[in-house]
């Protein structure tokens, strides 16, 4: 099971972890301009990091550069790719097909990143019933037949009032993990993982740092 596999990353710290997908962008870049080999400190100087941090990051990969060489681009590319879990697909269910909603599924990077929508869920008669990018969208009663289903991961896109219940909803009928775009701080059992996304919370620390300015 692709989500038990990636357990393996849990001792990984979180910032570190949050760096790798920019690194990787950087060196899909780097690649496509030629480049065979990078040092970590090429690396850092685009990337405005310190170079120990990038050789830190690195090292949780099986990956190890070579003196004065660097990096090799390409093996570099395809171990951290794997290390995020981004070769393998995992299936999740949608959850709330309003305006984020829509646009989760509209979004066509979550694929490259490992994360097929299979179908999604709402209680609006508008939206149950067809389909978005090829995903069937069901009433959220239905959500019981999806039980055989093999997706483990629930996106939450709910409104803030409906988030408490339906989680528990999702945790119930077996979903193993919540990627929770609500602000609301959903408390479930530990086993089950939660990851809050927020895009407002990146928007109050472009504003503040635009203040200090
Ligand atoms: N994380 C972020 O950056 C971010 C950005 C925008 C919105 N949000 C949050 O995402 C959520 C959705 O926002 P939106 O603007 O798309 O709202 P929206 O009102 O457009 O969409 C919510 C959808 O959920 C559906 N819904 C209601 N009850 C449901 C249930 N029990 N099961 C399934 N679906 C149900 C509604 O019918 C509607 O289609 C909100 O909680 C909002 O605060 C977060």
């Amino acid at each position: 099971m692709p989500l038990t596999n990636r357990k393996k990353n849990n001792l990984v710290p979180e910032p570190a972890l949050r760096r790798m997908p920019c690194y990787l962008a950087y060196l899909k870049l780097a690649q496509k301009e030629g480049l065979k080999h990078i040092s970590s400190t090429l690396i850092a100087r685009d990337m405005g990091v310190d170079p120990t941090q990038v050789t830190k990051d690195l090292s949780y990969t099986s990956i190890v550069g070579k003196t004065r060489v660097g990096y090799e681009v390409e093996p570099l590319i395809e171990v951290l790719e794997d290390f995020l879990g981004f070769t393998v697909v995992d299936e999740a269910y949608l959850f709330g097909v309003g305006s984020l909603g829509k646009a989760l599924l509209h979004d066509h990077g979550l694929k490259q990143f490992g994360l097929k929508v299979v179908a999604a869920f709402d209680v609006d008669p508008e939206v149950v019933g067809k389909t978005i990018e090829g995903v069937p969208i069901y009433h959220f009663e239905e959500l019981s037949k999806m039980h055989e289903g093999t997706a483990k991961i629930g996106i939450l896109t709910v409104p803030v009032d409906k988030a408490q219940d339906v989680a528990n909803k999702l945790v119930e009928v077996g979903i193993r993990a919540l990627w929770n775009f609500t602000p609301v701080r959903i408390k479930v059992d530990e086993d089950v993982v939660v990851q809050n996304t927020s895009l407002y919370a990146h928007l109050a620390v472009m504003f503040n740092r635009m203040k200090a300015e």
